[in-house]
């Protein structure tokens, strides 16, 4: 790993899914201790964006490098939180145990033989603690709540202590507490140095936690921090509507 290489740098990307272009000519980068708000239409590539970042989807142009290395390379070193639906919650597992089965050996390979259950014991204590699910530890997956299993899917994320987290909607559905913890928790990352890019539909929480915002549709649109995307048009182009007050007034940028 190199230090000095940027986490997440996207030149040229271009996507194609099942025949049409996804995405194409992505431009993109995330540094240490950013935020960056992945934001954007439905169908606009978000999703697919961060399956790209993850070879989980074929690219067809352009590059993507993670802390200087091809995705490939970098496969098992970025923190990943997908979307909720998308993970087996019947699998019948408990919530420590699901937090451990996503630790990679990265972390604890440093550790004496001896000394490695206790090394795995810790960081995936730590993780819950870090999303406050310590006393549901021995809970199986399957019976807790939204809001508790979206809290699984980010300590399982944090548990390699990664430099690069990818966030998949981590707000849809959550009541004000737990948005409000995981708003924290991101702070905190960014404090650490670490990378984060997400995907949301909540504009006004994106606005105003990240330290920029990349408003995509099939390609960036146009990217930089809130404060300079205050232009009505700007979001009108990249929601695809000619005008939308509901969205603008949905956003506090004045018409
Ligand atoms: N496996 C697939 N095969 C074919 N097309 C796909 C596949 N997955 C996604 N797509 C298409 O790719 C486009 C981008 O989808 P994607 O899920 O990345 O968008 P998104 O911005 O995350 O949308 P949303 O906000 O609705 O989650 C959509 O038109 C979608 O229908």
């Amino acid at each position: 790993m190199s230090e000095t290489s940027p986490p997440l740098v996207v030149n040229g990307l271009g996507v194609e899914l099942g025949g049409r272009k996804a995405l194409h000519d992505v431009d993109l980068r995330v540094d240490d201790g950013e935020i960056v708000g992945l934001i954007g239409p439905n169908g606009a590539g978000k999703t697919t964006l961060l399956r790209a970042v993850l070879t989980l989807v074929p690219t067809v142009a352009g590059q993507i490098t993670i802390e200087g290395r091809t995705p490939a390379k970098a496969r098992g070193t970025i923190g990943y939180v997908p979307q909720r639906h998308e993970f087996a919650w019947d699998f019948p597992i408990s919530v420590r145990n699901a937090v451990r089965s996503a630790l990679t050996n990265r972390v604890t390979q440093g550790s004496p033989r001896s000394r490695r259950r206790a090394a795995v014991h810790e960081v995936v204590t730590e993780a819950l603690r870090r999303v406050d699910l310590t006393a549901l530890g021995d809970r199986p997956i399957g019976e807790l709540s939204g809001g508790q299993r979206q809290r699984v899917l980010v300590a399982r994320a944090l548990v390699s202590r990664p430099r690069l987290l990818l966030l998949d909607e981590p707000f849809t559905g959550l009541d004000v507490p737990t948005q409000e913890l995981l708003t924290r928790l991101f702070g905190e990352l960014r404090g650490e140095g670490r990378a984060v890019l997400m995907t949301t539909h909540d504009l006004p929480s994106a606005a105003a936690m990240a330290d920029r915002l990349v408003l995509l549709n099939k390609t960036v649109v146009i990217a930089g921090p809130p404060e300079q995307l205050r232009e009505p048009s700007v979001w009108l182009r990249a929601f695809g509507v000619v005008a939308s007050e509901q969205l603008l007034h949905t956003l506090g940028v004045d018409s």
